[in-house]
């Protein structure tokens, strides 16, 4: 049988604590090869469907399948085929960052290179420094490094970059980038819009345990939410439109105004970003949500 093209396959997929629902008739698919955000809020649900993809939470109802496998009940040849990064961090260890590489590459039949792995998460200096000395951002690094040291085909990381300065965010995103070309699958969860934008080939934006919106970063929320603005001050006044053609409405007002021997005064053109997009269907949902009737 021909493997499937899904990577992650979910339907309906339900989970409450209590009362609170955290997950409610979730609905994912993940491409085998792609890069797939889900962004939310805190408290949306994120981790607890991840976790639940892992195979380190139990669900309460819908279709799970992950690399081929339902999570609750695969084996550890099938854990062997994914990589994890919590989004809590590990135990304060004894150990040296080098050591725990070495230790985990150990669980895997497979693994790639711990020296190699050491080097693309950044860590070469601090490869013989117990890890509980390590920074908080190089300890992430380190939760990396044993995320991806077994060489899975499809690799979770919640959050990974909280905590990294600039320099080792950019770092992270081209060893991300490095694992897609070989083919890698990732799921990643962010609070970083412009992490989703630079590394997603799609993204999932949850909340209340439902998918509000799933797309490419550059056509999330259709083509009413991307239109560009455009700003300029006419008769002293600030003025503004909402256009799909941006170029005829300056070349317009480049008319008007007299161009090419004066400028538009205080022209400016916006295209909104994922963030804003983001922000966007987030208020729309709550908004929404204080327009129900209350039972
Ligand atoms: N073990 C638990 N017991 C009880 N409630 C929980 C538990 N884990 C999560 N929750 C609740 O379930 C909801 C979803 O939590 P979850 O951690 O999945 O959200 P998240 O989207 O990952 O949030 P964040 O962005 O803050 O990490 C929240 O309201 C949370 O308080």
């Amino acid at each position: 049988m021909p493997a499937s093209p899904l990577a992650v396959e979910v339907a309906g997929l339900r989970k409450r604590y209590g009362d609170r629902v955290a997950v409610d008739g979730l609905d994912l698919a993940v491409r085998r090869g792609e890069v797939f955000a889900v962004l939310g809020p805190n408290g949306a649900g994120k981790t607890t469907t991840v976790e639940i993809l892992e195979g380190f939470r139990d669900r309460d109802a819908g279709h799970v399948s992950v690399l081929g496998q339902d999570p609750a009940t695969a084996g550890r040849e099938w854990r062997a085929r994914i990589g994890v990064v919590l989004q809590e961090a590990r135990d304060l260890s004894e150990a040296t960052a080098e050591e725990l590489v070495r230790h985990f590459a150990g669980y895997y039949p497979a693994p790639r290179d711990p020296d190699e792995v050491i080097d693309a998460v950044g860590l070469r200096e601090k490869a013989r420094t117990r890890v509980r000395l390590l920074s908080g951002g190089q300890r992430r690094r380190l939760d990396v490094a044993l995320g991806i040291v077994g060489d899975p085909e499809l690799l979770f990381l919640d959050e990974p970059t909280t905590g990294f300065d600039p320099q080792a965010r950019r770092s992270f995103w081209s060893l991300v980038g490095g694992l897609r070309d070989q083919g890698t699958t990732v799921l990643l969860t962010t609070h970083y819009l412009d992490e989703a934008e630079h590394l997603a080939d799609r993204v999932a934006v949850v909340r209340d345990g439902r998918i509000l919106a799933l797309d490419a970063p550059s056509e999330l929320g259709g083509r009413a939410a991307r239109r560009a603005v455009v700003r300029w001050v006419e008769d002293g006044e600030p003025r503004e439109v909402r256009t799909d053609h941006p170029t005829r409405t300056v070349a317009e007002l480049a008319a008007r105004s007299g161009w090419p021997d004066a400028e538009i005064p205080g022209l400016q053109v916006l295209r909104p970003s994922l963030e804003d997009v983001y922000l966007g269907l987030i208020g729309d949902a709550a908004a929404a949500q204080d327009e129900e009737p209350v039972a």
